[in-house]
């Protein structure tokens, strides 16, 4: 997995319609290292994350994630974590429940996950036995994030995380990012934060910069 960059997508193309969004777009996210896509509404950035994480096939170009195709195989799934998708929960269970399920899920031991410390540490320790429709929007956002980074990955594909986030939360995400690429993982972001961006350690490039024969 080392030995191939963690995202290449070369000559990637999507149009809805007769409309085109993305138009012979160029990515690399060399394995360890963070891209933040910047860029207007309605650019393109949540359809390329989109692609990347196969939800969407494009019409043209290719996508290789660790040098495989995006969504082929198990590995991918363990390897890749996405919230390009808002997440499903599951009714009933509470939010310490859904942390335990994925640990299981990915072959942890839940009492030895730092459950309790992720809780605490993303200002959720009160609402463990919460159930997450009964959260607010940012706690939401704060629980998806924290579920994302429990599991183990080597990627993650997150679409504006520091959405809905107050500025504590986008610092304490940012630096939480920072020390997912210093433990080796890689990170593909699209943002309007330019500073939290930089604070999650990502390089900044603009989805304009992506497209074309020098892309
Ligand atoms: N399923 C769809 N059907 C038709 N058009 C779509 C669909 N999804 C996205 N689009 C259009 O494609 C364009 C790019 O959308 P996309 O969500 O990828 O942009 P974005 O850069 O992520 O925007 P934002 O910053 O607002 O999140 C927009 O004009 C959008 O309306």
């Amino acid at each position: 997995m080392v030995d191939h960059p963690a995202v290449e997508v070369s000559g990637l193309s999507v149009s809805y319609g007769s409309t085109p969004v993305l138009v012979d777009v160029g990515l690399t996210v060399p394995a360890g290292t963070g891209v933040c896509v910047t860029g207007e509404n309605g650019i393109g950035k949540s359809t390329l994350l989109r692609c990347v994480s196969s939800l969407q096939r494009p019409d043209a170009g290719t996508i290789r994630v660790f040098g495989g195709e995006p969504g082929e195989t198990p590995d991918f799934w363990r390897a890749v974590v996405t919230t390009v998708e808002p997440p499903t929960w599951y009714p009933g269970l509470t939010t310490r429940e859904h942390a335990e399920l994925i640990c299981r899920a990915h072959g942890q031991d839940p009492d030895d996950a730092g459950i309790a410390e992720a809780f605490e540490r993303f200002g959720l320790g009160g609402h463990a036995d919460a159930i997450p429709p009964s959260l607010s929007s940012g706690q939401k956002q704060r629980l998806t994030l924290l579920l994302a980074l429990l599991r183990p990955s080597s990627l993650l594909i997150l679409d504006e995380p520091e959405q809905r986030l107050d500025p504590d939360g986008r610092a304490l995400v940012a630096a939480m990012l920072a020390d997912y690429l210093t433990a080796g993982g890689s990170l593909l972001l699209a943002s309007h934060d330019d500073k939290f961006a930089f604070a999650s350690g990502a390089e900044i490039t603009t989805m304009d910069s992506l497209s074309g024969p020098g892309a």
